[in-house]
């Protein structure tokens, strides 16, 4: 659940439909556990923006099970992924300041995806209008509050919700001077948009891949040092063409559970990603949910949690699971 209603988003739900539910402490602590025996190095945690704030029902059900919020909520998870031995990395959206303190302490890095830095998205009729959390002054004053307090960010955006080319432009700009002042971006998610049913956009086309892939170049021209991703299950089709146009990331691959933001599109198996990279003269690596050159920003008890994983660049050690 959440407080906010992006036009693009099939995660969200109402209290009362079926998929709405906040997931219970045990059985977070089941998905760990399967997870690490399945060799998985992060834990993910995706919320809607603040739910308790919308709906009472919210709010009773996280103070029932302990917690004055979802932010003290998730705290709670991923410590529980820090005892399982899986590095966590939260993205809940917009969080006050504070919380983002609270989360530092249990988190190897935060995301929250800037979206778009055109504030046209949240006009009547644009896919922004009734997310508040949208607007992109919003956005970026917590960016700029994790830059303050030395969080790694994930950031990203959507591309192909309405915006103009001018504007998707501007977006990798305004990410870009993020990064110029406070050094604090560790990595970059393009996003290609896809309609999903049901939704309010859901018969709109999605992102045009020639249009998407020309971001991704963009992207990597003004940014050359910067870690790039897109997402490998949202174009299956087209991983020599972002390789190509300078991506260094695909995310995440889950073995246990679907993509619950664009869940018609299911993960491909990790030797297809592997195989395509390498034909075009990339080395497919396991990372932390943290770059080794953001990892000084880490707080040293969580730091000290990788030590025995890593190899001499940073990475995941080949031989670890062995
Ligand atoms: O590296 C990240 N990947 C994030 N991803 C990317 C993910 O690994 C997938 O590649 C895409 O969601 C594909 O739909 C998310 C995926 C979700 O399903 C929901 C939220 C996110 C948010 C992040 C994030 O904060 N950081
Ligand atoms: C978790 C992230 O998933 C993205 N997101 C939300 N809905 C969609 C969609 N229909 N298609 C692609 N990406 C989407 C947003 O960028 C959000 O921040
Ligand atoms: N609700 C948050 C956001 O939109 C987290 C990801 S969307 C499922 O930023
Ligand atoms: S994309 Fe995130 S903020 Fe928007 S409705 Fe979905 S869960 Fe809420």
């Amino acid at each position: 659940m959440c407080r906010d209603t992006c036009s693009y988003c099939t995660y969200r739900a109402e209290p009362g439909d079926a998929k709405a539910s906040m997931m219970p402490v045990s059985r977070v602590r089941e998905l760990l556990q399967m997870a690490k025996r399945y060799r998985c190095v992060e834990a993910l945690f995706v919320t809607g923006e603040r739910p308790e704030e919308r709906y009472p029902q919210v709010r009773s059900w996280l103070l029932r099970e302990g917690f004055s919020g979802t932010a003290e909520y998730l705290a709670c998870c991923s410590q529980l992924a820090l005892d399982e031995g899986l590095f966590p990395h939260t993205n809940a959206g917009n969080l006050h300041a504070d919380e983002l303190h609270l989360l530092k302490g249990t988190n190897v890095s935060l995301g929250l995806m800037l979206e778009s830095s055109s504030a046209r998205l949240a006009e009547r009729g644009m896919p922004h209008h009734q997310a508040p959390s949208k607007v992109p002054a919003a956005r970026l004053e917590v960016l700029e509050n994790a830059g303050r307090l030395r969080i790694p960010m994930t950031t990203g955006i959507l591309v192909g919700i309405g915006e103009t080319s001018e504007e998707m432009i501007d977006s990798i700009l305004a990410m870009r001077s993020l990064h110029e002042r406070y050094g604090h971006i560790q990595e970059i998610i393009l996003q290609n948009f896809q309609p999903e049913p049901g939704t309010a956009m859901g018969r709109r086309p999605g992102a045009q891949a020639a249009y998407f892939t020309r971001a991704v170049a963009l992207a990597r021209i003004a940014m050359p040092d910067m870690n790039i991703q897109v997402p490998p299950n949202l174009s299956p089709d087209s991983y020599q063409d972002f390789l190509l146009a300078g991506i260094n990331d695909w995310g995440g691959i889950s073995p246990i559970t679907p993509d619950f933001v664009n869940p018609e599109f299911p993960w491909p198996q990790l030797a297809r990603v592997d195989g395509l990279s390498r034909a075009a003269g990339f080395e497919l690596k396991c990372r932390f949910p943290v770059y080794p050159e953001f990892a000084q920003m880490v707080p040293q008890d969580l730091r000290e949690r990788m030590l025995p994983m890593q190899d001499d660049c940073g990475l995941v050690r080949e031989d670890y699971w062995r």
